[in-house]
Formats: C-alpha cells, structure tokens, sequence
C-alpha cells in the first residue's frame, strides 16, 4: 500500500480552479517534493490530504483511508507542519509543548522534542520572542511529537539561517530513515534536490514533471559554462553554445564531462586558457529554468 495515492485531484475556489485533476503516489518511508511557484496548488492538495479541505473530485488516499470521512484515524497518523502556525505567544516554548502533548496519544517526552529540533537552550523563553527561524522549529517539535508515520511539511525551513536549515535537513533525514513518510513543499530547490527521493512539480494547479530525483534529473541536460577567451568567436569552438551571456559562454549539453574534456583538449591545442570553467549535472533550478522557458516559448 502506498503512503499516499492521489488520483484525479480536483479543487477549485469559487470559479478558480485552483488543482487541476492531478494524479501521484507516494511510498512509503519516501520523501516527495510538491514543487512549484507562488500560487501552483501545492499547499491546496497538502490542506486536501491532511483533511483540512475537501476535493471537488477525484480520490485521495491517505495511509490507506480518506482524510475527510476517516479524519479522526488519519489525524493519529500523521504530523503537520503548516506555512503558519498557531501558537500562544506568551506561552514559553516548554509550556507549548506540554500543552500539545496533551493531544498527543504517545507523545515524545518534552525534552526529546526540543532536543531534536535543537531548542533545549530555549525551553524557558515566550514564543513571541523566538526568531522566526526558531518558530519553524518549535513548528517542528510539535509536528513530529506523536512519531508520526506521516510528515506534512509546507515549506518547513523559510526564515531559517543555514546552520538551522541543515540541520532541519538531518531532522527529516533520520525521520525518513526510521521509516516516516514525508510529503514537502519548499521554494529553496536545494533542499528539495537533497532531500526528497521523488517529486512533482505543479503549475497553475497542474503537475508538469515529475518522478524519481536522481532519474530526472539524470535525464536533464547538464551545464558547462567558461569565459570566452579573448581573440575567440563562440562559432568557433568545438561544441554547441547555447547562450553567450556577457563574456560567459554557457553549452547545455547531455554530458557536461565529455563537452569539457573535449573543450579542454581544443583549448590546450591552441595554448588558450578557459577560465572559469564551470562542470556540473543538471540541478532542479535547471529543470525549473527549462519548465519557464518552455512555456514562454
Ligand atoms: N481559500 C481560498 N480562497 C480562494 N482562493 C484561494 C484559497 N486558497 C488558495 N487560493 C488560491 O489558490 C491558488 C493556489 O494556492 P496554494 O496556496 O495552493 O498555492 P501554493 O502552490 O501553495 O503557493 P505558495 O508557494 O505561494 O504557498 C492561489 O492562486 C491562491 O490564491
């Protein structure tokens, strides 16, 4: 059985059809990546299969039950973490937590909590006077209190600084090596790249790639970019160019290692240096980027 089965998702807003039947599934134990831009659906069909909203048609299945009709047995199941919490600011972090594990069946004990999260220094401060990265943690804390098998995370490391983002990055890691289910969505495709093992991207309610990360992006053109030494016509070189930006010349080729070394021979023919060089497999940014284009075109 998958963790999540989505076949047919609809949901509109009034006359705005804000998902667009879209279909996916989720294993179990994976950490999949809903990608998109401001306004794609992602945090719709997140809000439809935690049973916050319901879908104006097609089914969805979560850890084997509907959200709506069975919401009491998915919500012992699963953890959420959405873009805005609601927390009592002048609780102190530890009387947050105690206060949620109240609702919690078998919560972790609070010093675990913060521990995980890394806010054991901060038990005794209000939470209106955490950061706002520290927010997110405290998010954190009580989103994966009851060991959930399932993880909901709506963009769970905006405002953090990159010491707290990675390790939020270990936290969900571990979490998934221990057999969660994660479902994401994050603007930082960094994240999404080293996190999530699959992933879809959505656009204006409709999923436009998706699949497994390493196989996507493996099928994605690389990138070798260089400065155009001087005295060279990009029509010249020994490779496709696909774009001269400034002096920058950049080739989108399938195999950036064969493009360079095939450069790099051509160059050290002629006694020219290629400075700059720049050698790498396609990113998920490259695979957005690509998405953008295509539908300018
Ligand atoms: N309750 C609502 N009433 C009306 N329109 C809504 C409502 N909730 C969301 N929308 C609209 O539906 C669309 C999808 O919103 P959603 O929040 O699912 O996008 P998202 O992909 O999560 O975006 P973001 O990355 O900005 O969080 C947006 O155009 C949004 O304005």
């Amino acid at each position: 059985m998958e963790a999540i089965q989505v076949d047919g998702l609809r949901k509109s807003y009034a006359d705005f059809e804000a998902v667009r039947e879209i279909s996916f599934s989720v294993a179990k134990g994976e950490i999949f990546a809903l990608l998109g831009r401001n306004g794609a659906g992602k945090s719709t069909t997140m809000e439809i299969l935690a049973g916050f909203q319901r879908p104006d048609g097609g089914t969805v299945r979560v850890l084997g039950l509907d959200p709506v009709k069975d919401r009491a047995k998915v919500r012992k199941s699963i953890g959420i973490m959405l873009q805005e919490a609601g927390f009592f600011p002048d609780l102190t972090v530890a009387q947050t937590v105690d206060s949620w594990r109240e609702f919690v069946p078998v919560a972790r004990p609070r010093a675990e909590a913060l521990e995980l999260v890394g806010l054991t220094g901060k038990a005794g401060t209000k939470v209106r006077q955490l950061s706002g990265g520290e927010k997110r943690r405290l998010d954190l804390a009580l989103a994966t209190l009851g060991r959930p098998d399932l993880l909901f995370l709506d963009e769970p490391t905006t405002g953090m600084d990159p010491e707290a983002r990675k390790a939020t990055w270990d936290v969900v890691t571990d979490l998934a090596a221990r057999g969660t289910t994660v479902l994401l969505t994050t603007h930082y495709l960094e994240e999404a790249q080293r996190l999530a093992t699959t992933m879809a991207i959505m656009d204006k309610g409709a999923i436009v790639a998706s699949g497994g990360m390493a196989e996507t992006l493996a099928a994605q053109t690389g990138r070798v970019a260089f400065e155009l030494p001087s005295g060279v016509e990009a029509r010249d070189l020994p490779v496709d160019v696909t774009a001269v930006e400034g002096t920058t010349v950049v080739c989108r080729v399938p195999d950036p290692d064969v493009a360079a070394q095939t450069l790099l021979g051509w160059a050290g023919e002629r006694g020219l240096r290629l400075r700059g060089l720049e050698v790498r497999t396609a990113t998920l940014e490259d695979l957005f980027l690509d998405l953008a284009s295509k539908e300018k075109a």
